[in-house]
């Protein structure tokens, strides 16, 4: 994708940042409604050279019209569409409608709205915003070819017990005690990819990726915690963070890779001496200092062996 310029590499990219959407569906049958808010990102390989070099526009899209498709596309999905197939949607269209255009990068995080319920029954209007967010990436080529990615961004999880840091090096600057018991809190990012390669292989199965991102979530949470009542024992976040990465893959062929963030949050254990003994607060497993910096930070990728990153 570069060119070449009196004798130096060029290369270019550009497209509208932060476009946000909120799309309802009004569901005729049984009066429910369905809400999703989406921020867009959408960037363009495009052949428009001449308007770096020379001053001559004629060929750019302009950031404004990539904006004001965004709404068009979400008006034209007259049905719920996921995250991914829209992303999808607008890739295919930047890509087949410009002859200009080479590439089209598509990144979209969804808000997480939730359907509230009142009196336990799911309100068929009404929304609250909960907690973590579902991302998606899609590239699509002129060619058809295709890289997907989906993610999760802000997955906080705790756990009381199971936890422990035992073995590490131990030198002049090492203060910290081993332990077979501690707190364990996290705030997860992660993405993985698909390995649909094409267009064509893409499956067409309304909402299949909100189906998956659900799916994928529930084995990353089920392997952080374990069974309901004895847990699991995590000996490190790399550990546990590995497990998580494995589940995923043994559990959905269609994951070629994914990467996992997992920052170790820590809640510090609470001793408050006394002059006079006992001490005012001993610490006993109970009260804990806790923190945001500094925090560990774990990060790993798993891949199937034939796959690209
Ligand atoms: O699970 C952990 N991994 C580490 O690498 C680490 N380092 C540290 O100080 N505490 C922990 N805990």
């Amino acid at each position: 994708m570069a060119d070449l310029i009196e004798g130096m590499k060029f290369e270019q990219k550009h497209g509208k940042s932060r476009v946000r959407v909120g799309r309802v569906w009004r569901k005729e049958k049984d009066g429910k409604h369905i809400f999703v808010e989406w921020n867009v990102n959408i960037s363009l390989f495009s052949n428009c050279l001449s308007a770096y070099v020379n001053g001559d526009n004629s060929d750019i899209v302009a950031t404004d019209t990539m904006k004001n498709t965004v709404y068009a596309k979400a008006k034209e999905c007259s049905e719920v569409v996921s995250v991914e197939n829209f992303a999808i949607e607008l890739g295919r269209h930047f890509t087949s409608f410009y002859h200009q255009v080479t590439t089209a990068i598509i990144k979209i995080v969804e808000k997480p709205w939730e359907r509230v319920c009142i009196d336990g029954q799911p309100h068929e209007h009404g929304f609250k915003l909960g907690s973590e967010r579902h991302t998606a990436e899609v590239t699509v080529k002129k060619s058809g070819s295709v890289l997907m990615t989906s993610g999760i961004e802000g997955l906080a999880l705790l756990k009381t017990t199971m936890s422990g840091f035992e073995g590490y090096i131990r030198d002049k600057y090492t203060l910290l005690p081993e332990t077979r018991e501690r707190m364990l809190a996290t705030e997860i990012s992660t993405s993985w990819r698909y390995s649909f390669e094409s267009l064509s292989t893409v499956p067409i199965k309304p909402l299949y990726f909100s189906e998956r991102f659900l799916d994928v979530k529930k084995v990353l949470v089920d392997t952080f915690f374990g069974p309901p009542r004895e847990g699991v024992y995590s000996p490190s976040v790399q550990s546990t963070l590995f497990y998580m990465a494995k589940a995923v893959l043994n559990r959905f062929p269609d994951v070629a890779s994914i990467q996992l963030r997992m920052p170790n949050i820590h809640f510090l254990p609470v001793n408050l001496p006394s002059k006079d003994s006992p001490n005012i607060v001993k610490f006993e497993d109970d009260v804990y200092l806790p923190t945001d910096e500094p925090h560990g930070t774990i990060e790993a990728s798993l891949s199937r062996p034939q796959s690209r990153m």
